[in-house]
């Protein structure tokens, strides 16, 4: 497994006022969908394409265009949703997989509560929107549902990481055949002893949609 941090002032400037606990519900939901297209630029350096003729008003030339079958995102609800759109103007042909998942606070094990995927992804190439890796259990069982249906290749766009969420990924994902690479803004410290992300950002979800319980 490779994890790209995507080192850019930009992105950096974006993700502190994102971190400050001072950002209200609105400005975090913009400023979510203008990382994720920055993340989602580097993230497609290996999208498939197939070579293509066309005329221009000049001349004949080749170019490319998305080979198929497209990719397939897959926003890991409820935070991910956050992030699809910024991920959809970049490849708007992209095919939307919905996985619902959530983290039950007390053992920070992940429990899948909806499943939208194609059931069969052989030959797809997956892009996994999560702001947040925390543990590594939601994103892990994640990959692991795709890689169960045939993708072949897949990249999860993370907001933040945690080292330890990267190392569970390594170690659980060892058996799989498959390339997976995590592209994230920032390498964060640790987790603290509710597994958050410290310093983070807080509760993804939270300040996407407000508190859920
Ligand atoms: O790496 P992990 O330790 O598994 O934690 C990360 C998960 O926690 C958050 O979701 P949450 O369970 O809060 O659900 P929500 O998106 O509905 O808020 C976040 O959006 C990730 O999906
Ligand atoms: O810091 C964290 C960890 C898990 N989920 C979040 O939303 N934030
Ligand atoms: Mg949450």
């Amino acid at each position: 497994m490779r994890t790209h941090v995507v080192d850019h002032p930009l992105v950096t400037h974006k993700l502190t006022t994102l971190r400050d606990e001072s950002t209200d519900s609105p400005t975090f939901r913009h400023l979510t969908d203008e990382l994720v297209a920055l993340l989602a630029y580097e993230a497609t350096r290996e999208v498939r394409v197939v070579p293509v003729e066309i005329t221009t008003p000049v001349a004949p030339t080749t170019g490319v265009r998305l080979a198929s079958p497209k990719p397939l995102v897959v926003p890991i609800l409820r935070a991910g949703l956050g992030m699809l759109d910024g991920f959809m103007r970049l490849v708007p042909t992209a095919e939307v997989g919905f996985l619902g998942m959530v983290r039950n606070e007390e053992t920070l094990e992940a429990s899948t509560y909806a499943n939208r995927l194609p059931d069969d992804l052989a030959g797809r190439q997956c892009y996994v929107l999560d702001p947040m890796l925390a543990t590594g259990g939601t994103l892990a069982a994640a990959i692991r549902f795709l890689v169960d249906r045939g993708a072949d290749h897949i990249t999860a766009i993370c907001l933040l990481t945690a080292p330890e969420g990267t190392q569970r990924l390594e170690e659980e994902l060892a058996d799989i055949d498959v390339p997976v690479t995590v592209v994230t803004a920032a390498m964060d410290e640790r987790l603290n002893e509710k597994g958050y992300i410290v310093p983070g950002l807080g509760d993804a979800g939270d300040r996407l949609y407000g508190i859920a319980h």
